[in-house]
């Protein structure tokens, strides 16, 4: 058990304890199955949590005006970030996570279960496959992926599940403006327009971003290609 508290504002005490019992889980389970090499309490709460937490200011802005709960993938969760913080923060989206590894999507299945979120799905896949399936292409209000490729890359294997109208957010570090210009001609093809970076700080004063992607037109049926084709040859090369 973790001796030291979360603390976030605008959480209630419901939500602080299920954060509690997250970051003890993942204490607990990375020791026997390594699912991530943030490990103490104290950086589970800053790197894992406050950082997944940056978005909801942008998700409350990009929420959809609709009476049923607006969807958002998260594409190579690893052991569920930033989709396990946002569905105990946001109970009223319906929250998806998508990952390849068999381990990492069994912890967050053993979160839900633990803290009850009834919000939240765990999928294993890849998401260059799942891109194809009905119920997944351009079926989501919110598209979230943090740490899982450069923008080119992430560009091919993400937008195809946003619907037109909805967003694609990158976590992206401090300075993602070359980044995003290399993207840029990949993101069009794919049917994306930059809308705008979001930066936000966490400890220590150290500032880092949110790429904001609009999908204004329905991406073409050729993407997502094979992931040996979009690593060999990303987009807009
Ligand atoms: C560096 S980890 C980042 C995990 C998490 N998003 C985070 O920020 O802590 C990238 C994860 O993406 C998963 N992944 C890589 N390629 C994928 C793909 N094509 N489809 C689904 N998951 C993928 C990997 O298994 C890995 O767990």
């Amino acid at each position: 058990m973790t001796t030291h508290k979360f603390q976030y504002t605008g959480l209630n005490e419901d939500q602080l304890t299920k954060f509690n019992q997250l970051a003890d889980l993942l204490v607990d389970q990375n020791r026997v199955h390594n699912l991530t090499t943030i490990t103490a309490a104290e950086d589970i709460y800053a790197r894992h949590f406050v950082d997944s937490l940056a978005a909801l200011e942008l998700l409350d802005e990009l929420k959809p005006e609709q009476s049923e709960p607006p969807r958002l993938l998260d594409i190579g969760s690893g052991a569920g970030f930033p989709a396990l913080p946002l569905a105990i923060a946001l109970p009223d989206w319906d929250i998806t996570s998508l990952e390849a590894t068999g381990k990492k999507v069994r912890f967050q299945e053993h979160a839900r279960n633990s803290l009850n979120l009834t919000n939240f799905t765990a999928r294993q896949g890849r998401a260059e496959i799942l891109a194809r399936e009905d119920t997944y292409r351009e079926n989501f209000d919110v598209v979230t992926a943090r740490a899982l490729a450069e923008l080119r890359v992430l560009a091919e294997l993400t937008i195809p599940f946003v619907r037109v109208g909805g967003h694609f957010l990158a976590w992206k570090g401090p300075d993602p403006a070359e980044e995003v210009d290399s993207a840029r001609q990949a993101i069009q093809l794919l049917g994306g327009r930059v809308r705008k970076f979001y930066d936000y700080q966490l400890a220590q004063n150290r500032k880092f971003t949110i790429v904001v992607i609009k999908k204004v037109t329905m991406t073409p049926a050729e993407y997502p290609r094979e992931f040996k084709n979009i690593k060999k040859s990303p987009l807009g090369e």
